[in-house]
């Protein structure tokens, strides 16, 4: 098994007038390590990646291994030009870092044995491990299990972060040893420990960590009660800070307790007022 346990947050990428936001990016980091995440993950999803060049993913990713031992910072790795992927993944490799987060090229839909070379190929560049990234709702691309059991193969492929929302192919991954599962979907983080899952990369997380670590360390001590207990408190969290495109909420959520400012690039918006308002008793319970 894998050093990929525990909850792992994909941190937001403050902004502020358009610019990267350093220092509300560590006073951020910083709260998050005293809540005992088990590490960060930069520039995935909730990073918005996909809104920073190339050159700006590495200063964020500088940024955190300046705060964040390098064994607990993970490198969100995506595009869709293989070629190009290839290059920046070499750049990443000259840092520390403890893994690469690396989702199925997005909107080109290879096939399955597209799928099978690209991995293959990126993990065969890679001297850390990888952590697969199955969300076929934000790339396009379905795995078929077979595949993915083909995929997590590879010696140098250690987990999955699992968004893919197929019952079957969570299981058979549990299943077959290979690999650590870690749930991406934050709804279902309860029963996705239950089932095995060693830890999980949740936005979510970044609001009320605590407890979403005491659910964690809850599941693996088997105290069931108390972790489904945990888990029902944390569930309306959850299911608002989704109500809007994630990371809108997550990050009007931390600018409510004063954390980073709420900004996000174009096109993505601001959480509506609406929003803020029902995200607001709710992130301000115990913090
Ligand atoms: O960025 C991530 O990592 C996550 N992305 C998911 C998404 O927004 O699609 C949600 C998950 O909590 C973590």
């Amino acid at each position: 098994m894998s050093a990929f346990q525990g909850i792992w947050v994909p941190v937001v990428t403050p902004f502020h007038d358009g610019a990267l936001d350093f220092i509300g990016l560590r006073r951020l980091v910083e709260h998050l390590l005293e809540k005992h995440v088990a590490g960060i993950m930069v520039c995935t999803t909730t990073g918005e990646a996909a809104s920073l060049s190339r050159q700006e993913q590495l200063a964020v990713l500088d940024a955190v291994l300046q705060w964040v031992p390098a064994h607990r910072v993970v490198m969100g790795l995506a595009g869709n030009n293989q070629i190009e992927l290839l290059q920046f993944q070499d750049q990443v490799l000259k840092r520390p870092v403890a893994g690469l987060l690396v989702p199925a090229p997005s909107y080109i839909r290879p096939s399955q044995a597209g799928l099978e070379a690209f991995f293959r190929t990126v993990a065969d560049a890679s001297s850390v491990p990888i952590i697969l990234y199955d969300i076929p709702y934000r790339t396009g691309v379905t795995f078929e299990q077979a595949t993915l059991l083909n995929i997590v193969a590879h010696e140098r492929i250690k987990a999955v972060k699992d968004c893919g929302g197929n019952l079957g192919n969570t299981l058979a991954l549990l299943a077959s040893g290979e690999v650590d599962v870690l749930c991406g979907e934050d709804i279902q983080l309860f029963n996705a420990l239950c089932l095995g899952a060693s830890g999980a990369i949740a936005a979510s997380a970044h609001v009320h960590t605590e407890q979403f670590v005491a659910l964690w360390q809850q599941v693996r001590d088997n105290q069931l009660a108390e972790a489904r207990q945990t888990f029902f408190q944390l569930l309306p969290l959850i299911q608002t800070l989704f109500m809007e495109p994630n990371p809108a909420p997550v990050k009007a959520a931390l600018a409510l307790q004063g954390l980073i400012g709420s900004e996000l690039r174009a096109p993505m918006q601001r959480a509506s007022a609406a929003l803020i308002a029902r995200v607001q008793p709710l992130s301000a319970l115990a913090q």
